[in-house]
């Protein structure tokens, strides 16, 4: 153990299926503490990645540190096997024993290593109050809520005193209602336990509301790594404003810069962002703008574009609209004070923007301000 290093440290993972390159070079580093998630769509890598620290797969090429000790070198064939290092798992398919009781179910992984009766009990009773379940050892999983029989499973990985917890969609299988009081419960654990997470999911809220720093993923390789306002604000990639979060795109050409501001002209009208540091050289773009980054108003500047409201829905916090500009649908969403009827003609202003090289793909990198 080595308290000043890394949690995890990966550096030039690779692995490859036959022709695919599951993993195509990845490199990243926890921090002690952190809850640092691996998010892309299915089939990006993330799970693989996941197992290679796991020790359930093995990299064709790389290095991977847990807590300070090389635990796979492809360089010197080092490679421990999962029981040898030090984490703690919990997969989407995570099953509780319905035959044993909580205690039995988180003391087992002590059971198996030989660890005396005494200690097991000992050490259950603190993982129980971490799991703020102290008292339940007793019951039955089929006496316990879904939240709770979760909690018994990450209870489970936490018996062992892990140094990181690899946890693998672990809230797929929960109702919506539960996955979102779980994300809560699942930070408040961390805390109290102090310990690194490494987290895959393909749940992009999920990955923002509970992250400290998140690494996209597509195609085996990391798009973007960065705390999640990063990622959602300015975005590397065109695939990483495209994965995270909903979108408009308008096609438009700059019609002025000056003063660190930009003017756009989206046609029907134009629109203002702040500038960003680097501007596309294509003449031809696209601005992003993030529907709640879309302001909606009864009037404004002559030369603002007027879009119009074709459709409004209640979405409990306010409310959500799609509107016609110019032949293209946009959405926007607005706060529950500010109401606009169907049909009604609307200024629009943009909060803010990403400007987009309209020709290029998805991994090019877009500018934002
Ligand atoms: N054992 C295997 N043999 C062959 N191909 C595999 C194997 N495991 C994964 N793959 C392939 O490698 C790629 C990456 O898979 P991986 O499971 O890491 O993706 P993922 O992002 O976690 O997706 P999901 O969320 O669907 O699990 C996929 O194309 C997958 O089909």
């Amino acid at each position: 153990m080595n308290s000043s290093s890394g949690a995890v440290t990966v550096q030039g993972l690779a692995k490859q299926f036959g022709a695919l390159r599951a993993i195509d070079t990845v490199d990243f580093s926890i921090a002690q503490g952190e809850f640092f998630t691996l998010l892309g769509p299915s089939g990006c890598g993330k799970t693989t990645t996941l197992r290679c620290v796991a020790g359930l797969e093995s990299a064709d090429t790389g290095r991977i540190e847990i807590d300070g000790k090389p635990v796979f070198d492809s360089a010197t064939g080092l490679d421990l096997p999962a029981n040898e290092r030090a984490i703690g798992m919990v997969f989407q398919s995570y099953a509780v024993w319905p035959h044993m009781n909580v205690a039995e179910n988180i003391g087992y992984p002590l059971k198996v290593r030989g660890v005396a009766g005494t200690q097991i009990a000992a050490r259950v009773e603190e993982v129980l109050k971490l799991l703020d379940m102290a008292g339940l050892g007793g019951r039955m999983p089929s006496q316990l809520s879904g939240g709770q029989q979760q909690r018994v499973a990450l209870g489970r990985a936490l018996a062992i005193e892990p140094r990181v917890l690899l946890l693998d969609e672990p809230l797929s299988n929960l109702d919506a209602k539960l996955r979102e009081l779980m994300r809560a419960e699942l930070k408040l654990i961390q805390r109290r336990a102090g310990l690194p997470i490494l987290y895959v999911t393909h749940d992009q809220v999920e990955a923002l509301s509970m992250s400290d720093r998140i690494a996209v993923m597509s195609a085996g390789r990391i798009h973007h790594l960065a705390a999640p306002e990063e990622i959602y604000d300015r975005p590397a990639t065109r695939f990483v404003l495209d994965f995270v979060g909903a979108v408009n795109y308008l096609p438009c050409t700059v019609a002025g810069h000056e003063g660190g501001r930009m003017r756009l002209d989206v046609g029907g009208g134009t629109l203002e962002i702040a500038a960003p540091e680097r501007l596309p050289a294509a003449a031809d773009l696209t601005v992003a703008i993030r529907p709640e980054d879309l302001e909606l108003a009864a009037t404004g500047a002559d030369d603002a574009p007027r879009a119009r409201i074709t459709l409004r829905g209640f979405v409990g916090e306010g409310f959500e609209y799609r509107l016609e500009l110019g032949g293209q649908s946009l959405r926007a969403r607005t706060e529950k004070t500010v109401v606009f009827e169907e049909g009604a003609e609307v200024v629009l202003t943009a909060r803010r923007g990403v400007l987009v090289d309209a020709a290029a793909g998805l991994d090019s990198a877009v500018a934002a301000a």
